[in-house]
Parts: structure tokens; sequence; C-alpha cells
């Protein structure tokens, strides 16, 4: 690695140390570095690529593909139906984690100079790390900036103690697909979840707290994807809280293997016998064992940005939005932060407040930028909104016999710029990135009519939008 020259066990001195490999620290890492003699180190305690290439997006999103290829092939006159192959699919997730293999991920940071430290990583003072292994212990000592990229882990409520249920990371690695499973939780893991096991064979049963699914977005997305799972035979009990969990013969059998005998949950609705329980009700950033009491901080300190110059955290662990793209997005800022500061550069250009984008991967697909109309009342801004059905275009309408969904964009009332958009459809995550960049550019709406999308494609949904907003949209707004 260039500038540092070391035995694998010695001391180090580097510009910027990582801990946590993720997704969101490589991307910190590398900015933090690129085109200088500047030394970076990340710190993982497990397999560098993090969650996301092993336990979370990769593998489910590899899993759900299948289902969306034969789901579409059933639903396009001309065309027999694609079958299922369940093998196949677990194969396809296996290929998508590398086999839990994160040596190809070693050799791309190696590439990009960075060094790679096996081990768990703890603060013990200002800009100073150790490193425990499974064989010595190292200190790692950062001239510039240590980051925290560590993560998140899933939530499990205190019903389900004892009963060795499934967290997401058995749900993307499964390898015994459960007869009778029982999914707790009615937001994106639960959702995403509940389609590609119910696709994998397993009869799901979704125990929503709530009366709803997917909130937090245009309430027309829970409805559709509500209608989605229902078509695939998923069972949603709503109000159902969980007030009791027991298991016959609990046991640790391993990733994805179905944890012990049968489940007996009792609900506020009702009770289910099921032969698996996944948890999926939300994750923390991971703070814990990570010694910033050692440097007198504790973990709200993190949360709430209140950290020494020299310290900074990123990604799931610091409690911002927990995507992959969003924490990368920061961690390339930070990163460039970082470099300048170190090159004495001057301070990167950034856009204040950019929208969030999400795309959820069940059927139909969800996908959301910036503001919901209700999130915009919250916030004060004064907008307006048209909606219209996802099949209004010949482009959605060539893309299944029967599409179902809507879009819906949000407009503030005094700029015309977008502040929010919505699409619940086909392939709609497609359709996301268009209103991403109208948001962040603040392209007014009289701007975007003359943006022609092509014919026949789904995003002349931009044209039937931005015709159902009022008239004097047409025109400049005031600013
Ligand atoms: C089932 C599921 C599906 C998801 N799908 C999507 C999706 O489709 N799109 C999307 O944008 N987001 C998705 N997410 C969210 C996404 O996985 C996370 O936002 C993302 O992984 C966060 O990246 P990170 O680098 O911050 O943390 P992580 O990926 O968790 O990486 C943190 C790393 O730090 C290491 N570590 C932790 N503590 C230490 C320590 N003390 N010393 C050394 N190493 C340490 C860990 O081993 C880990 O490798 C999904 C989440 C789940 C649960
Ligand atoms: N495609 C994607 O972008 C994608 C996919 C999966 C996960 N993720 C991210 O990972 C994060 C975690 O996902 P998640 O679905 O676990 O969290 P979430 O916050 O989206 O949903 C948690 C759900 O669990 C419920 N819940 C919380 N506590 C509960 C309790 N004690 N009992 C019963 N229900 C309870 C909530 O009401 C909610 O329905 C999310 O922020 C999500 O955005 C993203």
């Amino acid at each position: 690695m260039p500038g540092i020259q070391e035995s694998d066990r010695q001391d180090l001195t580097v510009d910027v140390v990582v801990i946590g490999g993720g997704a969101v620290g490589e991307n910190a890492a590398q900015y933090a570095i690129e085109g200088s003699d500047l030394t970076a180190v990340i710190v993982e305690g497990h397999l560098l690529g993090g969650e996301c290439s092993y336990y979370a997006c990769m593998p489910s999103k590899a899993l759900l593909r299948p289902l969306d290829v034969a789901g579409t092939s059933a639903d396009v006159d001309g065309v027999s139906p694609a079958l299922l192959d369940h093998g196949g699919m677990l194969q396809r997730r296996d290929a998508f984690v590398s086999h839990y293999d994160d040596s190809s991920q070693v050799d791309w940071a190696e590439s990009a100079g960075i060094h790679v430290v096996r081990g768990h990583a703890r603060l013990i003072g200002e800009r100073t790390v150790r490193v425990d292994d499974d064989a010595a212990s190292r200190t790692i000592t950062a001239r510039h900036a240590v980051i925290l990229a560590t993560g998140s882990e899933a939530k499990v409520p205190a019903e389900f103690e004892g009963a060795h249920v499934w967290t997401s990371a058995d749900a993307t690695g499964v390898v015994e697909v459960p007869e009778r499973l029982a999914i707790v939780g009615g937001g994106v893991v639960a959702c995403e979840a509940a389609t590609w096991l119910a696709g994998l064979g397993a009869r799901v049963t979704l125990l929503v707290r709530g009366s709803d699914l997917l909130t937090g977005n245009e309430p027309f997305a829970g409805h559709s994807v509500l209608d989605g799972m229902k078509a695939h035979g998923v069972d949603v009990m709503f109000d159902a809280s969980v007030t009791a969990c027991r298991r016959d013969n609990p046991e640790h059998t391993g990733l994805g293997k179905i944890h012990g005998g049968t489940v007996h949950v009792e609900t506020t609705v009702g009770d289910v016998d099921v032969d698996e329980v996944l948890v999926a009700t939300g994750r923390a950033p991971r703070l814990g064992d990570l010694g910033v009491d050692a440097v007198g901080l504790t973990p709200e300190n993190i949360l709430d940005r209140d950290l020494p110059d020299w310290l900074h955290a990123v990604g799931d662990a610091s409690g911002d939005v927990p995507l992959t793209h969003w924490g990368k997005y920061r961690a390339r800022v930070l990163g460039a932060r970082i470099r300048a500061a170190a090159l004495a550069e001057p301070e990167p250009f950034v856009v204040e407040d950019p929208p969030v984008p999400q795309v959820i991967f069940t059927e139909p697909q969800v996908a959301q930028v910036g503001l919901t109309e209700a999130a915009a009342h919250e916030q004060g801004i004064d907008v307006v909104t048209a909606q219209v059905a996802y099949n209004a275009v010949a482009g959605s309408a060539l893309l299944r016999n029967d599409v179902p969904g809507q879009a819906k964009i949000v407009v503030d009332r005094e700029s015309h710029c977008l502040v929010g958009a919505t699409f619940v459809g086909p392939e709609a995550g497609e359709q996301l990135h268009a209103a991403t960049v109208a948001i962040t550019g603040q392209i007014p709406v009289h701007v975007l009519r003359h943006a022609v999308p092509s014919y026949p494609t789904v995003s002349e949904l931009w044209l039937r939008l931005l015709e159902s907003l009022p008239e004097e949209m047409r025109r400049p707004g005031t600013d």
C-alpha cells in the first residue's frame, strides 16, 4: 500500500482510520485519500462490504428479481408463464453474496490504496484505536480523522427473547424455507421479505401492529403493496401487537435454517402457530463495544453529532436515514471534506438538504423521493399535488396486462419546485431518478414541462402529472 510499510501486526499511524468496512466505510476511506498521498485503514470485524453486500440489499434483491420476472411473464400476452426454480433462486443469492467471501472487496480496497485490517476496533484515546483479533492486539493512530461506520443491528423486542427467532440476515440467507412463517412488522424489511419468502413457498402471515403497511410513504403505496401480497397468498393481520412468543426446543442451527420447533405467537387479535418467526421491527445504530467512553463520549453524543473535530460518524451508525446509497453519499461528502482539510484545500461544494430517495422492491415496487404530501404539511410547506394512475400512459400499459399503482408529485406552491414524488407500479424504481434530479436541481415545473419523455415509455407519466397541476404552474412562480 502506498505510504505504509509494515509487517502484519505492527502498530500503525495513518491519516484516516475507518472503523467498519461496509459500503459506507469503504466510500469514506476512498474519498478521504483519492488522488493524494494520504493513507487510510479500514478495520473490519467480519466481511468487507458489510450488511448490504452479504445480509441485506444484494441477497434480498437477488431473490426478488426472479419473482418479478416470473410475475411479468405470467401477465404479458404472448409469453408462457416462467416457472420458478427455488433451488436456482438460492444459488443466485449465493452468487450475489460471493458465497460470503469478501476477497474481491479486499482486492478493490487495496487497489484504491486502502489498507484493510481485520479485527474488532475500539477507541482507546484521542485519534487512537485498538484492534483485537483472535491472535493479537495492535494500535492504529490517525493523524487526521477517525470515522465510525459500524452500521446497525436488528432490534428484537423483548417478547421474542429466548425463542431464537429470525432476523433479516436469516431471511436473506434463507437455507430452509419454513412451511409456516410469521413476519412481525409492516415496514420495508417485512414487506420485501414476505414477497421473497412467499415466492419461495412459505405460507406467510404478516403481523402488523398498526393498520397500514409502509407508513411514512404516500398511503396508496401501502394499499397497492397489500393488494400485491394478498394476490400472492400472504395473510396480513393488522392491529396485531405481539404479547408473547414461546418456542418448542429453540436451537442455534445456523444462518437461514429453522431455529427449533413450533413457535406459538400470541397477539392482540389472535394467536398463530408457525415454524419460524422473522422479526422485522427496525434497526438501531451499532454503537456498543466501540470504546466511545474512552474519549469521554456516549452513544447519544454520536447520534447528536456532538463530536470532537477528529471524530466522525456516518451511515447507519450515525442514526441518519439507514439506506446504502444515502450512507454512501454522506460518506463521499465526509471523505472529501476530510481530504480537503488534510491537504489544506478549499471545502468541497455541497448541496443543502438534498432529497433522500428510496426504492422498495415489493410487487408492485414503491419508489419515493423527498417529502410526501403529509410530510410537507408537517414542515409547514404549502404544496399542490398531482396524482395519476400508473397505467395512464402507453408505455406503462405495454409493461403488463394488469398495471397497478399510482404516481404522485408534491410541488411547493410558492417556488413551483418539486419537493417530493412517489411512483408505485411495475419497474417504478427506474422512474425515480428524474424526480431526484428535479428536486436537487430545483427545476420549476414550468421548466420541467420542456423535458420531453420518449414515447412510449413510462416516463410519459411526467406529462400527465405536470398537466394535472393548476394552470398557473405553467408560468414561473415567485421565489
Ligand atoms: C434486509 C435488508 C435489506 C436492505 N435493502 C436495502 C436496499 O435495497 N437498498 C438500500 O439502500 N438499503 C437497504 N438496506 C439498508 C442497508 O443495508 C444499510 O443502510 C447499509 O448496509 C448501511 O451501511 P453501513 O456501511 O453504514 O453499515 P454496515 O453495512 O452494517 O457495515 C458496517 C460494518 O462495520 C463492521 N463493524 C461493526 N463494528 C465494528 C467494530 N467495532 N470493529 C470492526 N468492524 C466493525 C461490521 O462487521 C460491518 O461490516 C437493507 C437493510 C436490510 C436489513
Ligand atoms: N429497499 C430498501 O431500501 C430497504 C430494504 C430493507 C430495509 N431497508 C432499510 O432498513 C431499515 C430497517 O427496515 P425495517 O423494515 O426493519 O424497519 P422499518 O422502520 O421500516 O419498519 C419497522 C416496522 O416494525 C414495526 N415495529 C416496530 N417495533 C415493533 C414492535 N415492538 N412490535 C411490532 N412491530 C413493531 C413498525 O411499526 C414498522 O412497521 C429501514 O430504515 C429501511 O429503510 C431498506
